[in-house]
């Protein structure tokens, strides 16, 4: 089976230009397929300021009503995914600019309003993966914003890490999927002041004790939540890292495994 990578790069990294420039680099120089999928949650957070809409999150997930729908649609569709095109486009990578709905690569549902309602947020129902494959096959390297559309008119705002881990379940079939998790520290740490103290390899059962003992927490959950749930699904290796961590082999950073 040949080799997928898909790189997915939050907020802080994209938003740092040093973190930017290196992450586009280190990017480029994969060789195959790839796919590279971005966050952007920290600019839609300074632009929303700079309009005068407030921000809310609730455990990690932006409430997102019509006017946060406006600046996100803006911000991660337009602003970031358009800059990382630019930037990988001056390194010969030829990057495909697009979100969940253009080709209609990635469906969604609009959640249903329980305790919290989050407005204009969508839980995935489907990933085109042939679609993805085609434009692959064409030499084409997709880089997804963090949005999808519920085949209705409608777009929404999905979380990067969860999108991320739907396109490599999906495309798990077709490809031996590698997906890196590329943030600001790392790896997992076993202690967030210690850049030093990175766990190389966390199994589901080591990830509950972690969690229990408050080692890992926030932003950290449902990011090894989506990893475990698209390792059951067929995804052949996930690693979390630094975008330098791209370039360090296949054992920088946190390398998670069923067993
Ligand atoms: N043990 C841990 N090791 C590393 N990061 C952790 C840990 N526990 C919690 N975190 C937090 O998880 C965050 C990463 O999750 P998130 O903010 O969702 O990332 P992203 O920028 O990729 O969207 C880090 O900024 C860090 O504060
Ligand atoms: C529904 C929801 O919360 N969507 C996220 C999408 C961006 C994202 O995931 O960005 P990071 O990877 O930088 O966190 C948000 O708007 O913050």
């Amino acid at each position: 089976m040949q080799e997928l990578t898909i790189v997915k790069v939050g907020g802080k990294v994209v938003e740092e230009a040093e973190n930017l420039a290196s992450l586009l680099r280190d990017f480029s120089a994969i060789k195959g397929p790839k796919i590279l999928v971005h966050g952007g949650g920290r600019s839609a957070t300074a632009m929303a300021q700079r309009l005068g809409v407030e921000t809310k999150m609730v455990e990690g997930r932006r409430i997102t009503d019509a006017a946060m729908l406006e600046v996100v649609t803006m911000v991660y569709g337009g602003l970031v995914n358009k800059n990382i095109v630019a930037g990988l486009q001056a390194h010969q990578t030829n990057a495909l600019g697009m979100t969940g709905a253009d080709m209609n690569i990635i469906r969604s549902k609009r959640r249903a309003k329980g305790a919290v309602d989050y407005g204009f947020v969508g839980d995935i129902e489907a990933v085109d993966a042939s679609g993805l494959t085609r434009l692959l096959t064409a030499g084409a390297v997709p880089v997804i914003a963090p949005l999808t559309h519920d085949g209705q008119g409608q777009m929404l705002n999905t979380n990067a890490d969860t999108m991320a881990s739907a396109v490599a379940a999906a495309l798990s079939d077709q490809f031996q999927v590698m997906l890196v998790f590329c943030f600001e520290l790392p790896g997992v740490l076993r202690d967030i002041n210690n850049r030093d103290s990175v766990i190389d390899r966390i199994t589901p059962e080591i990830y509950q004790a972690l969690k229990k003992e408050g080692i890992v927490a926030d932003g950290m959950i449902p990011k090894l939540d989506n990893s475990f749930a698209a390792l059951e699904q067929g995804v052949a290796q996930i690693r979390i890292t630094h975008p330098q961590g791209l370039a360090g082999g296949a054992d920088a950073g946190t390398m998670l495994r069923l067993k």
